[in-house]
């Protein structure tokens, strides 16, 4: 069905029917396929007007040797880059997965690429356990927009403290019905009002915030940010968002708050109505802010836009990264499934740190090969993520760190 004739300078691969081909060409004068740094390169070739295409290494130069191999799993050749990166209006782009398999890595990269491609794009780090910085090398904290240097388009990057964001909660809800006023209303006898402040579970709410709530209020503070005039000039959002259990906690956020923030406000007025009552007759203090219900009732509206932005298809995106190991792999599968189940638009898989081939094959890099060209098989055959776009991604030989290694793999990956 397939075969390849090497010449001193042309190399043909012809394929009856379409199927990724991975191939390490090796020219005499030690040019290869994408980068002149190796002597082997490796070059994906994915014909799809079938029956028959070829790869031609003319202008690399004089080919000495050549492997060729067809790999099991049919990958996308390109990640839709033209897709992502046309029209001026802006979109989101949300990277998630599990816990260090390049979320940061892919995120930064999009976002140099978005730059270069003369898009002004913010990036975003809402994971609690930020590494945007050692990303781009460069000091990002402190919770405020930062200009990434070395590009030509605008590039701010942004690492959200999670903390802060979470003592905001905290400050709102005490003040509009937390231990405060319970102990208040305990000691006017209002028992009923205090079963009530009880259901609501007020007291564990502010003492463990629900999980994902400090990445929620991370993303409505950017949105904040977007909507005024100094920052609306960003076509582009890349969020680098945490771990993927913090993500799917996320998800069901924004509704759980919207019922507490709802039954608290509700509360609060019944409240306010009666310690006025009691104002007036016993003449004591103790009515909550009246400031601290509108910081509530913005913190709910916040929350209903997060939620409305990780559904909005016209402008929303969630990419997920994984790598070849079946672990990662099912975990995405459950990620993409919560997806979907929350209507989150999701049709991108970035399959990351898959080990190039080598003319060398020793036999540690053979196993891991076998190990991951099976997890690789498992996406195919995986109910939630066959249908996804997948982009295979290499692992490359030098830490991505700093914005040339980070517009070097996002050559690679967002093609
Ligand atoms: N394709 C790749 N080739 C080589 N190294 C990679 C690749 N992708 C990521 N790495 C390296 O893997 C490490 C983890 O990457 P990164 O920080 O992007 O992952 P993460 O998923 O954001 O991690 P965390 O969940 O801890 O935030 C980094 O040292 C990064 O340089």
């Amino acid at each position: 069905m397939y075969g390849f004739v090497v010449s001193s300078s042309v190399c043909t691969f012809s394929s009856t029917k379409p199927m990724e081909v991975v191939g390490y060409a090796h020219s005499s004068n030690g040019n290869s396929v994408r980068t002149t740094r190796y002597p082997f390169s490796l070059f994906k070739f994915r014909p799809t007007s079938s029956p028959a295409s070829f790869i031609s290494l003319k202008k690399q130069g004089p080919i000495k040797s050549l492997q060729v191999r067809a790999i099991a799993s049919p990958a996308e050749d390109t990640a839709g880059f033209d897709e992502m990166v046309s029209g001026t209006q802006r979109k989101y782009y949300m990277l998630g997965g599990k816990g260090g398999v390049g979320k940061t890595s892919c995120a930064a990269s999009l976002a140099v690429k978005f730059a270069n491609n003369g898009h002004p794009t913010l990036v975003v780090s809402t994971d609690p356990a930020h590494s945007l910085s050692d990303s781009f090398a460069q000091d990002l904290t402190g919770g405020t927009l930062v200009a990434v240097e070395g590009l030509y388009s605008p590039l701010f990057a942004l690492e959200l403290n999670p903390e802060k964001a979470k003592e905001e909660f905290r400050s709102a809800t005490q003040i509009s019905g937390g231990s405060g006023i319970k102990d208040f209303m305990d000691g006017m006898g209002l028992g009923v009002l205090a079963e009530q402040l009880g259901e609501l579970k007020l007291g564990e709410l502010l003492d463990t915030p629900p999980p994902g709530l400090d990445e929620a209020i991370a993303i409505s503070k950017v949105m904040q940010f977007l909507e005024s005039q100094e920052y609306n000039m960003f076509t582009r959002v890349v969020f680098d968002t945490a771990p993927t259990g913090h993500t799917l906690r996320l998800l069901s956020l924004p509704d759980f708050l919207d019922k507490s923030i709802g039954k608290i406000l509700k509360l609060r007025q019944k409240i306010a109505s009666a310690t006025s009552a009691i104002k007036s007759v016993f003449g004591q203090e103790g009515t909550p802010k009246p400031d601290a219900a509108d910081k509530l009732e913005r913190l709910r509206e916040r929350m209903i836009k997060v939620r409305e932005l990780f559904r909005d298809t016209t402008s929303t995106e969630f990419i997920i990264v994984t790598i070849p190991t079946v672990m990662a792999i099912s975990e995405s599968s459950r990620l993409c499934a919560s997806l979907k189940k929350e209507d989150v638009p999701v049709k991108r898989l970035i399959a990351n740190q898959v080990l190039p081939l080598s003319a060398s094959d020793c036999k540690f890099c053979a196993m891991k090969r076998k190990d991951q060209s099976r997890a690789l098989d498992m996406i195919q055959n995986d109910q939630e993520l066959s249908s996804l776009m997948l982009v295979q991604a290499p692992l490359v030989d030098v830490e991505i760190r700093g914005v040339p290694a980070l517009q070097f793999l996002g050559d690679i990956v967002w093609k």
